[in-house]
């Protein structure tokens, strides 16, 4: 853990469904907090990047079970300067490539794959010691003794509109469908990131614009922790 006293230390966990601002809002929240962020929804990227450029067939569990304990994965905790190194290349564009979106939740539906990636986000929050990490079950799995839980959410036409607007509306209906919706169904076939488990605070961003939703998690946090977010 890097030099902090026991009061600058605070774990914040954000999860929730695709095109809820877990990313975009944890980032913010990190700054103002002065805290690191870590994107575990990034490892699985990386990890599916990796298998396809190996040419694994994402279906064959033993084989991505073996790719994941394998992989060479680097990801950079700032959340200003965000980079993702796999093997030490720097993948930080490409795992946001429409291939990887669209293979990501074979990948992250491997049990073995979320073991192995669980643990290292595990290990990265222990180093962090202050840090907001965001991903589908990092209130229930990842971090659930985190000192502030928040399941964000919003309601799917205003996540798929938000989605279609950072795209510039260059996507149809269905391909933001097949990103957002189609996506969430098969990710919660292993994760529950809809309801929000005992202890963990929903924060509902429909009616909200950023700015409201970064103040609304930081009060939420201030609230859990005790912590001064102001
Ligand atoms: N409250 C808000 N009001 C308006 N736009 C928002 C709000 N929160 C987030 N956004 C925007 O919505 C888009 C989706 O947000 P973001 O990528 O952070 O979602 P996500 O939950 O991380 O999605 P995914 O799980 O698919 O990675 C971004 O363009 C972001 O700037
Ligand atoms: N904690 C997590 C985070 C992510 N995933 C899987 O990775 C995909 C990409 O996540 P993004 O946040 O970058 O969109 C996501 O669709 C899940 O398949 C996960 O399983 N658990």
């Amino acid at each position: 853990m890097t030099e902090q006293t026991k009061a600058e230390q605070l774990v914040v966990a954000i999860d929730g469904p695709a095109g809820s601002g877990k990313s975009s809002v944890s980032k913010e929240v990190a700054r103002r907090l002065g805290a690191a962020y870590l994107d575990t929804g990034a490892m699985y990227r990386a990890v599916t990047f990796a298998a396809l450029e190996s040419g694994l067939d994402l279906e064959d569990q033993d084989a991505i079970a073996a790719a994941v304990r394998a992989a060479d994965i680097e990801l950079t905790t700032s959340p200003d300067a965000q980079r993702v190194l796999v093997g030490g290349r720097d993948v930080t564009a490409e795992i946001r490539e429409p291939r990887v979106s669209g293979a990501v939740s074979a990948v992250a539906t491997n049990l073995a794959v979320r073991e192995n990636l669980v643990a290292r986000q595990r290990a990265a929050i222990e180093a962090a010691g202050r840090i907001v990490a965001e991903g589908r079950d990092t209130t229930t799995v990842v971090a659930p003794d985190a000192d502030a839980r928040i399941l964000l959410t919003a309601r799917e036409e205003v996540r798929l509109a938000r989605r279609g607007l950072e795209l510039n509306n260059s996507q149809s209906a269905e391909q933001l469908a097949k990103q957002v919706s189609e996506r969430d169904k098969r990710d919660s076939t292993v994760v529950n990131f809809t309801e929000a488990a005992p202890g963990v605070v929903l924060v509902d961003s429909s009616d909200l614009d950023f700015e409201q939703t970064v103040q609304a998690v930081l009060a939420t946090v201030a609230e859990q922790s005790g912590a001064e977010t102001a």
